[in-house]
Order: C-alpha cells, then sequence, then structure tokens
C-alpha cells in the first residue's frame, strides 16, 4: 500500500477567478479544459465564463445529481477530451459537488492513463470531504463508488460563497462529514459543530469551521493515502451508511449521501458501544443530536438482509469478513473491526426501533 507524504495545495479564497488564473499559466494554451453539471453551471457559470472563454477554456456539462456518477457520464468527459486534443500535460478542472468532482477527477485520472485535474468544490460536503483526498470513483451496479482511483487533483479552490446557494438538506448533508471528522479525530471540531447557528450562517465563521474539518480529512489522508490503514477512519458510519444509500436509491426513495452517513454513524455507534466500550451516555446524546438534525431512513425487517448483503461489498472488508471502523471514544478509532451477520442484524434492528425525533 502506497503511502504518500504529499498532498493538493488547498486555497481559500474568495476570489477563485485569481487563483484559477496562476493555475491555467502553469499549463500550455489551449490544454485547460472544464468539467461541471448542469445546476451548478445554471447558477454560477455566468460569473466564470467570460473568464474561461478569454482564457480559451473549452466546457463539459454533466446532468446533475447522484444518478448520474456513472460510467456513460464518464465516456462523455473522455470523448470530449479527447474530440478537443487533451493530452498527458493538460489540466481539467472540476466545478461542482462531491458528484462531480469524484465523477471528473475519475474521467481524469484514467484518460491517457491520467492528467492533472484541479477541483472547485461548491458544495459543503465536496468543500470539507469529496473534493480533498483523491478518491475518484463512480457508483456501479448499484454499488457506491465501486469503481475509481486514487489520484489527487493539483489543487483544491474553496471559496465559500458557493455555498450561499446551497439548500439547507444539502447544506446539512455536508455537516453530517464534519460530524464525523469531529467524532473521529477532534472533540474540540465536534463542539464548535453542536453550537454552530446553521440557520443564520456566518460565512466567515464557517471558513474556519470548514477549515478545522478539512485539517481532519488531510491528516488521515496525508499518513495513508491509499487506505491501508488509518484513512479507514474517514469511513466511519460509512459500511451501514453506503448500504442504506444504496437502498434507498434502489427502493425508489434516493437519501443524500451525507443523511446515509448519519445514518450510519448512528448504527456503527451502537456497535462501538458493544466491540469497543463506547461510553452509553454519550452514544444516547449523540443519537438523539443526530436524530433531531437528520431524522431517519424507515426501514423494515424484511430489508435487513439486502442491507447485510450490501455491506459484504465493502471496500474495507477482508476475506470475505465485514470490517468496521469503530470509535472506542470520541476522538479515537478502531479500524477492522469484524462483526458477525448476528451483531449487524442486532445494530440494524437497534436502528429500526429508534424513534423519530
Ligand atoms: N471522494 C470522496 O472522498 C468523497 C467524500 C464524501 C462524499 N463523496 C461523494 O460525494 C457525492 C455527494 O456530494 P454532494 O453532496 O456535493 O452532492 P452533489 O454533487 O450531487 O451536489 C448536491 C446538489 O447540490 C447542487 N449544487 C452543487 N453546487 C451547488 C451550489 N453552489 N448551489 C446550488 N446547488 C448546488 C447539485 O446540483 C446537486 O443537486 C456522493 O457521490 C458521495 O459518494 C466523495
Ligand atoms: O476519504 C475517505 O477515505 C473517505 O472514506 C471519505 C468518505 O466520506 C467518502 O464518502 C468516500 O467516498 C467513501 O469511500 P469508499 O471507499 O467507502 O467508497
Ligand atoms: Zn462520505
Amino acid at each position: 500500500m502506497g503511502n504518500s507524504n504529499i498532498y493538493s495545495k488547498i486555497i481559500y479564497t474568495r476570489s477563485p477567478q485569481t487563483e484559477l488564473r496562476a493555475w491555467i499559466k502553469k499549463y500550455e494554451p489551449g490544454k485547460v479544459f472544464l468539467a461541471t453539471e448542469k445546476k451548478v453551471d445554471e447558477i454560477w457559470m455566468p460569473q466564470f465564463d467570460d473568464f474561461f472563454q478569454s482564457e480559451g477554456i473549452k466546457k463539459v456539462v454533466i446532468p446533475a445529481g447522484e444518478n448520474n456518477k456513472k460510467l456513460e457520464s464518464v465516456e462523455k468527459i473522455w470523448k470530449f477530451l479527447s474530440q478537443n486534443g487533451a493530452d498527458r500535460k493538460s489540466l481539467l478542472i472540476n466545478i461542482g459537488g462531491g458528484m462531480l468532482t469524484d465523477l471528473a477527477g475519475f474521467a481524469a485520472s484514467t484518460f491517457k492513463r491520467g492528467l492533472d485535474f484541479l477541483n472547485v468544490p461548491t458544495t459543503l460536503l465536496s468543500q470539507v470531504d469529496a473534493s480533498v483526498g483523491g478518491k475518484t470513483g463512480i457508483n456501479f451496479n448499484g454499488l457506491k463508488n465501486e469503481v475509481g482511483t486514487f489520484k489527487e487533483p493539483v489543487a483544491v479552490i474553496i471559496n465559500t460563497d458557493f455555498l450561499k446557494t446551497i439548500d439547507r438538506e444539502n447544506f446539512i448533508s455536508g455537516y453530517a462529514e464534519m460530524i464525523k471528522h469531529g467524532l473521529i479525530k477532534s472533540p474540540e471540531h465536534l463542539d464548535e459543530l453542536k453550537i454552530f447557528d446553521f440557520k443564520n450562517i456566518d460565512y466567515n465563521q464557517l471558513q474556519e469551521i470548514i477549515r478545522h474539518s478539512v485539517e481532519v480529512k488531510k491528516y488521515f489522508v496525508a499518513n495513508d493515502f491509499q487506505e491501508g490503514g488509518i484513512r479507514k477512519a474517514l469511513n466511519f458510519g460509512h459500511t451501514a451508511g453506503h448500504a442504506f444509500e444504496s437502498l434507498a436509491m434502489e427502493q425508489n426513495r434516493p437519501v443524500l449521501h451525507g443523511y446515509a452517513v448519519a445514518y450510519g454513524m448512528i448504527t456503527e455507534l451502537f456497535l462501538s458501544e458493544i466491540k469497543c466500550g463506547f461510553p452509553l451516555n454519550e452514544q444516547n446524546g449523540l443519537i438523539e443530536w443526530l436524530l433531531n438534525i437528520y431524522g431517519k431512513l424507515e426501514i423494515e425487517k424484511f430489508d435487513f438482509e439486502r442491507l447485510f448483503e450490501l455491506m459484504t461489498h465493502d471496500k474495507k472488508n477482508e476475506s470475505g469478513r465485514i470490517n468496521f471502523t469503530l470509535l472506542p471514544k470520541i476522538g479515537e478509532i478502531a479500524i477492522n473491526q469484524n462483526c458477525e451477520k448476528e451483531l449487524i442484524f442486532d445494530a440494524l434492528n437497534f436502528y429500526k426501533n429508534l424513534k423519530p425525533a
């Protein structure tokens, strides 16, 4: 497993065009390209179109939404790059949420075996998590991120102004990954999240909190780029969370990724108490808080087999065993926690019986 101590340059700015101009200058004229998605294109690109046109940058636009994080969309980007003469020394600028940065990062990292890409994340979730750390990928066969690569963007340009146009659901979806960062590494970060007023957002304060979250992500990425060990911390809540997300998708009642992670964290806090002695009083308080923000995905007993089956595809599994990342306490992780089917069913039953807030 390759470890890496290098990571992309992360730039916080309220003037993304200035930063972009400096990056574009590093590449040959005509060899810089732009990928975005429909909604971001409509809301934000009118402010960028003149700039990109003046730099001679061509754009490909993908339909918005998680169901477009798929092979056909990758092909669309590959074709665009191919038809416009992209080569190994080219740069692809990705502007969008996590769907787009995962997808276009994957397209860039595989086209001609990999060209540079730069992420400009436009959702909270992509600013604190998806655009950073080099996991790229697409969903395949009903499974989350089933095909992907590890390749870091050359830079990530974070501008909190983009967050002024995202809706409340997408804001709190991103918030779940921040809560995860607090739980796995930083009680201080968790405390600031508990008191942050996200009904009345102070964008300067938000930028600082985003920075704290990104620091947690960077720590694990820098120490274990290809997830051989401690990077699995960043997957807390995701073994169950991805199963909930896939189940909801196949039952035509999709949930946002961060919501699924919140449901997954509730389930895995239960397992954390049983397997690692996570304090019960704190577990109760956290679950109540999460239920209050995220509500519940209602599940039935007959869903348990399917959820378990989905978990058997988790990327942390080894030798047919389902491995969770669990917490002995806030800020401490225990990776590779193998749980048997019976215990997983107990956890699902615990989740099922919770009363929505
Ligand atoms: N690579 C990683 O490490 C990593 C980490 C976490 C999540 N992810 C992935 O990220 C994806 C979720 O990302 P997401 O939550 O950003 O979803 P998303 O990209 O689908 O964006 C959410 C919604 O917000 C819209 N949107 C984007 N920017 C906007 C803006 N500035 N204003 C208004 N609307 C805007 C989009 O069109 C979409 O409707 C999932 O596929 C998840 O698996 C990847
Ligand atoms: O960066 C990581 O490592 C993560 O696990 C971050 C997660 O929030 C993210 O959802 C990631 O895409 C999940 O990866 P996967 O390997 O479980 O598909
Ligand atoms: Zn996630």
